[in-house]
């Protein structure tokens, strides 16, 4: 697949409201995210982080409109959208309900929006799952059962699934979960070589030091979008402090953006 154009932005929301159950979640949110960049998104716990990255992946419906790679969300086909967009949701493909499918064919999940119905995989779709395996470290567990993974290791095939989509924009919830320190920096190392080939990465992330390493951070409270800058920006980390009632602090180690508690 191309790379995106970076002159259109990956996403844009404009006014979005979104509610779950009886309670407005987000409230007016405004925001575009280039292409060919990695944004993070951070904020306190129930700032609506999930919530605006769901929306964004068209999985809940709203207010307002949001735009994928210059088109509109709403009307798009959902195989059109498939194919450009992938997602990485926080309980992976169906929460529990993937356990007995084999790892194989769980990243080959990922190649269902280029495949025609009931058609066997193609070589691309092969190749596509061996290598979104492969760089995830997973491929040797190709044969095992989903469910006798740990949650590292699963984690790390429900991401070689969205890599096997092959999209331009990839949405991800969390994917740092139950990952250990090296796979982290694995993650970060993927993001960046997806980047490099001009793929979006829109990334929930509690890690603020590794959010911080992304090209753009979105800071989220209460619902709203309170800030969007670059990473390196000083009005950037302030914003990040003061959402976290100034309980962390933001230092330059090592040629690297730090946040530490305090
Ligand atoms: N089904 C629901 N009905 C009503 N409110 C809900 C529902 N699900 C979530 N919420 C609320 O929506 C708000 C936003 O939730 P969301 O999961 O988007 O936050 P988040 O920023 O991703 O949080 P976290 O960092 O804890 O994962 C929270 O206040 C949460 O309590």
């Amino acid at each position: 697949m191309s790379a995106a154009n970076t002159s259109v932005p990956a996403l844009q929301c404009d006014g979005v409201h979104a509610s779950l159950g009886q309670t407005v979640v987000l409230h007016g949110i405004d925001l575009t995210l280039p292409a060919g960049r990695w944004s993070a998104i951070v904020g306190p716990n129930g700032a609506g982080k999930s919530t605006l990255l769901r929306v964004l992946a068209g999985l809940l419906a709203h207010d307002g409109t949001v735009h994928l790679l210059g088109e509109p969300m709403a009307g798009m086909p959902g195989r059109a959208r498939a194919q450009r967009l992938s997602w990485l949701g926080q309980g992976g493909v169906g929460e529990n309900s993937a356990d007995d499918l084999l790892v194989y064919d769980v990243a080959m999940l990922g190649r269902l929006p280029h495949q025609r119905w009931l058609a066997a995989p193609s070589a691309a779709d092969r190749d596509a799952v061996e290598r979104a395996l492969r760089s995830t470290q997973a491929w040797d567990w190709r044969d095992r059962p989903l469910g006798q993974l740990s949650g590292g290791e699963r984690q790390r095939v429900l991401l070689a699934r969205a890599l096997a989509v092959e999209a331009d924009v990839l949405l991800m919830d969390e994917p740092l979960a139950n990952l250990d320190p090296p796979h982290q920096a694995d993650w970060m190392h993927t993001v960046r070589a997806l980047v490099a080939r001009g793929r979006t990465v829109v990334s929930v992330l509690h890690e603020l030091s590794m959010a911080l390493a992304a090209d753009t951070v979105v800071v989220m409270a209460d619902g709203r979008v309170r800030h969007h800058g670059a990473s390196a920006d000083a009005s950037t980390h302030r914003a990040l402090e003061r959402v976290f009632d100034d309980r962390v602090a933001i230092h330059h180690v090592a040629d690297q953006w730090i946040a530490l508690p305090r």
